[in-house]
């Protein structure tokens, strides 16, 4: 009887003791550490929302902060924010991400960069049977043609300065909608999903450079793009995207910034962002070999959770339709 409590529990463990250690010798990228003080950071979208909280906790930490936006007066209005907060001085470039001669220049006249952010993105929700493709081409020409500008125009420079400067990291500001499609975002979703494929492509490419790529997802955030978005937005769209809650701009910043420093891929900024990105991990990159080990654990669980929630939605949505 002892042997075989004894055969049990030796099993109970062994099992995922093993899977633990193998992943800890299997998990690529390995880890590593991007600092960020007295390193040049250059966000884009760093004049308004999350891209300006970004900013100051950069320049906080001590960074050398660019800004890339199109608005003169707003760019200046969060140069000066910026300087009267940190003390810091941070140069700013009015482009727009859709010129890439423009990017081009703006990213040479910027100097080395040790840390991109490419965060610049506009939305507008609508149903795609009513939304005017100029909208639909918008989106994907700023947020994801825009981030490809960014990124061809940097990627040299990052890599010639490597060796000298330390690691490097390419941080993209994707959305939970880029995980997951949802009524009213059928363009805003797809320039999103669009930068994925970048993100894990561009990562394959750049890891013996020692430069390291982030995705991030955030939740709806109270932003100023945001309360925009909120007058335009289907009502349908906010309650599916109510499953995930709303944060604040300064707490996706810094869910964003702990990604970036520990070259996270896949960062998530809440606990149903958490899980959204173990619903959907598919062929990701994975650092870290516990969250490996929790991914692999729970992938069947998080499969029903997911149906679950896609019972649900397909409820509101046809309870909104019969009301109508
Ligand atoms: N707020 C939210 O609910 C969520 C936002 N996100 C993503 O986070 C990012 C930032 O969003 P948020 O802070 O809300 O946005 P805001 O609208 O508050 O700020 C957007 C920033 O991007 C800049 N920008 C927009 N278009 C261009 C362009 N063509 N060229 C250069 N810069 C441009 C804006 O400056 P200017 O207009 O002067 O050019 C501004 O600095 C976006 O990529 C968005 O998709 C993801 C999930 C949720
Ligand atoms: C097992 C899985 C559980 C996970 C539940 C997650 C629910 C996902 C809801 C999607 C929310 C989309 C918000 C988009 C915000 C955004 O990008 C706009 N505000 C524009 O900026």
């Amino acid at each position: 009887m002892a042997e075989v409590y004894f055969s049990f529990f030796s099993l109970v463990l062994l099992v995922p003791i093993s899977l633990l250690l193998l992943l800890y010798f299997i998990v690529r990228p390995k880890t590593v550490r991007v600092p960020i003080k007295n390193r040049h950071v250059f966000i884009t979208g760093g004049s308004s929302g999350i891209g300006l909280a970004l900013a100051h906790l950069c320049a906080h930490q001590g960074a050398d902060v660019t800004l890339l936006a199109r608005s003169v007066s707003k760019l200046e209005e969060a140069k000066q924010a910026i300087k009267l907060a940190t003390g810091r001085d941070v140069r700013v470039f009015s482009v727009d991400v859709r010129d890439y001669d423009a990017v081009k220049r703006a990213v040479e006249e910027a100097g080395p960069i040790d840390v991109l952010v490419c965060n610049h993105g506009v939305y507008m929700p609508q149903e795609l049977v009513d939304q005017e493709m100029e909208e639909i081409k918008f989106m994907i020409d700023v947020n994801l043609t825009g981030t490809f500008h960014l990124i061809k125009a940097a990627l040299p420079g990052m890599k010639r300065t490597r060796a000298e400067r330390g690691p490097g990291s390419i941080a993209i500001m994707s959305s939970q909608a880029g995980q997951v499609g949802i009524y009213g975002y059928a363009a805003y979703s797809a320039s999103k999903f669009g930068l994925k494929g970048l993100a894990e492509s561009l990562q394959h490419e750049t890891i013996t450079d020692n430069i390291h790529v982030s995705l991030i997802f955030p939740p709806d955030t109270d932003t100023p793009g945001f309360v925009e978005e909120y007058k335009r937005r289907p009502q349908l769209t906010s309650i599916i995207a109510a499953s995930s809650g709303a944060m604040k701009a300064e707490d996706v910043a810094k869910k964003s910034l702990d990604g970036i420093q520990s070259g996270t891929f896949n960062v998530n900024c809440n606990l149903l962002g958490l899980l959204l990105s173990g619903a959907t991990a598919g062929l990701s990159p994975q650092r870290s070999y516990l969250m490996a080990f929790v991914e692999i654990t729970t992938a069947g669980l998080m499969r029903l959770v997911a149906l679950f929630l896609q019972w649900s939605w397909f409820g509101s949505i046809e309870k909104w339709h019969a009301k109508k």
